[in-house]
């Protein structure tokens, strides 16, 4: 069932409020539906990322979530729907609504043949920054990144960790107003995850908005003040942490969502030491 956000009336409640002036929300998506031959990966999806939130995107393998952050952010045309980013159409005007948005999309594709360093200054002078202020936030990202003793190594011989790293480096360079990171810790070291984490969170403080996806639900109820399951390719439970959570964990409301399949007895019989 599609459950519209709504806000908290629980301060304690986990979530900070949310903005309660008359922005746009960061993120809206209305609609949306992709359809690959005869499978539909995305069906009737609609999302409102308040301004100032930091939003979880979760599901089972397949829900969807990467189809819809792909159409979200202008890389997956979408059949029917719409996407706009401080109410900006992305698919109408793309270049404005990209100059708000950071992205890490999921299966990073970058410039290989490049050293950390030298990305983040390409990158940089894509998005029209003088070369000072490119040098000067290359030198800040990479530092932060942890990534200042591979800054002359090439991306290509980077670790999938590195890379995930490397790759939110690009997505914070022009200084976003939303960042739309897929899975963003996935194959982070725990004190490269707690780094990024930090980051995140002073950008949402400061104003920015975050929506990611995560597999992990402790890390989505530890940063995020809003949530969204996707199940089969529509989102079936969007809102406040603490009210999709209900009584229970995040993970609890998860598996009551979408299902679970233990093995059942006698399966994989060939599977014993
Ligand atoms: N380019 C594509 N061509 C055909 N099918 C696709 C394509 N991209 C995604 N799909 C299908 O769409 C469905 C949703 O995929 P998607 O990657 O969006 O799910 P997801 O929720 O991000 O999964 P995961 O958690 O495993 O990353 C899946 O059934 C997938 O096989």
């Amino acid at each position: 069932m599609w459950q519209p956000v709504t806000t908290t009336t629980d301060p304690s409640d986990h979530a900070r409020p949310v903005a309660a002036d008359d922005s746009p929300p960061a993120l809206r998506l209305t609609g949306l539906v992709k359809t690959y031959g005869e499978h539909t990966a995305v069906r009737d999806a609609g999302l409102v990322v308040p301004h100032g939130s930091f939003f979880g995107l979760v599901g089972p393998n397949g829900a969807g979530k990467t189809t819809v952050l792909s159409m979200a952010v202008g890389l997956v045309r979408p059949d029917s729907g719409s996407a706009q980013v401080y109410g900006v159409d992305v698919w109408q005007d793309p270049q404005k609504a990209k100059s708000l948005m950071g992205v890490l999309p999921d299966g990073l594709a970058m410039p290989e043949r490049l050293t950390g360093r030298e990305l983040l200054t390409f990158i940089g002078q894509l998005r029209g920054l003088a070369p000072d202020v490119v040098a000067e936030r290359t030198r800040d990202l990479l530092t932060v990144m942890d990534l200042g003793d591979a800054e002359r190594t090439l991306v290509v011989d980077y670790s999938t960790g590195m890379r995930k790293k490397i790759g939110l480096a690009t997505a914070l360079l022009h200084a976003p107003k939303l960042l739309v990171l897929d899975e963003p810790f996935e194959a982070v070291d725990p004190v490269s995850a707690a780094a990024l984490k930090a980051i995140l969170v002073r950008f949402v403080a400061d104003g920015g908005s975050v929506v990611l996806s995560s597999h992990v639900m402790a890390l989505v109820e530890q940063l995020c003040d809003t949530v969204a399951v996707m199940d089969h390719g529509t989102v079936v439970a969007s809102g406040p942490v603490g009210e999709v959570r209900g009584d229970g964990s995040l993970e609890d409301a998860f598996v009551r969502l979408v299902g679970h399949r233990a093995p059942e007895p006698g399966e994989l019989p060939w599977l014993a030491p």
